[in-house]
């Protein structure tokens, strides 16, 4: 263990976390590549923790910009200098580009150091094939509602991760929502059920708001009603427990307007739809596993 997760993990088992972050142990995390998803994380991890130093290198100088200036992130000029100063390493790239960055980065990562991979259909032991030592590798899939506090991510740990580290980099995920212990063979369908779907819900808000507006609501007013509606009825499943069939059933009145528009999704094939959605996020998963 590193001496900054030591003196953090001395902290953190005297006090609880929020206490020894006041007391200013700042993890220190950094970012290679910074686009969609390790913006969002940055984000999320800065709202909860303005201690934490968080580092970053992007190839594309614009998103390493916007982060400087909105959520303090210390931009660097290459992944080395990344590695040089940080105690966890997120590789935040496109899976085509993790064969590239591995091979150019193997030598220069420390074996103290916590490499934690967010790619879709890139398992531990292929990024573990780049070293030959051991390595503190954690498998995570974030989404990007990290931004606000409300993603959820998936994390599965290599055997030379130890229990602090991983209690670390749940942490670490935590700040920005959701954690979920997962088994790498689950990192497929989370990816596609989690990850990705974000996408699918912007789509059917977009859609919803295409009719409200056809019906004389406003632009503006449709998005913010449909969404709150939308997160409303998601945070239903979790409160009450209910089965997902028994609460749609409450809002179908005997010959109402409901059952109406069930009938027509149900023609038109929405469940199937959704299903088919996983299906391709699957196939192409394999494709990018290769
Ligand atoms: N977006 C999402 O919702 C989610 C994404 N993920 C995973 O997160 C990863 C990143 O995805 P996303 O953020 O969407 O991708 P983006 O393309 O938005 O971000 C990746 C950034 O990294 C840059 N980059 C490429 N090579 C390097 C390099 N060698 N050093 C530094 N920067 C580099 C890219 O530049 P350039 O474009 O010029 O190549 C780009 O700016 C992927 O592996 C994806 O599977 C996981 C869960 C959800
Ligand atoms: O589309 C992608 O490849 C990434 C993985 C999960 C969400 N977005």
């Amino acid at each position: 263990m590193s001496n900054a997760f030591k003196q953090f993990y001395r902290f953190y088992s005297e006090t609880n976390f929020n206490e020894s972050m006041k007391r200013g142990i700042a993890m220190k995390i950094g970012f290679i590549g910074v686009g969609n998803m390790a913006q969002a994380l940055i984000h999320g991890m800065r709202i909860e923790h303005a201690e934490w130093q968080l580092f970053g290198f992007d190839i594309y100088a614009p998103s390493l910009e916007r982060a400087a200036a909105n959520d303090g992130l210390i931009a660097l000029s290459s992944a080395a200098e990344v590695i040089e100063k940080v105690d966890i390493v997120v590789l935040a790239i496109k899976p085509q580009q993790y064969d590239g960055l591995l091979k150019e980065i193997s030598s220069s990562i420390r074996k103290e150091q916590i490499i934690v991979t967010i790619a879709i259909g890139f398992d531990i032991a292929r990024t573990q094939s780049y070293f030959a030592e051991p390595m503190k590798i954690v498998r995570a899939m974030p989404n990007t509602p990290a931004l606000i506090g409300q993603g959820v991510t998936g994390v599965s740990f290599s055997e030379a991760v130890t229990d602090a580290e991983h209690d670390a980099a749940r942490t670490m995920f935590a700040s920005c929502g959701t954690v979920v212990d997962i088994t790498e063979a689950e990192f497929n369908i989370f990816g596609a059920v989690a990850g990705s779907l974000p996408a699918y819900v912007y789509i059917m808000t977009e859609a919803l708001a295409d009719a409200a507006v056809q019906y004389g609501l406003g632009r503006a007013a449709s998005y913010e009603i449909i969404s709150q509606a939308i997160s409303g009825s998601a945070a239903m499943v979790n409160a009450t427990n209910m089965h997902p069939a028994q609460l749609k059933d409450q809002v179908c009145s005997p010959n109402g307007t409901t059952i109406a528009a069930v009938d027509a999704l149900e023609r038109e094939g929405f469940r199937h739809a959704l299903m088919a959605a996983v299906q391709a996020c699957m196939t192409r998963t394999k494709e990018l596993d290769k």
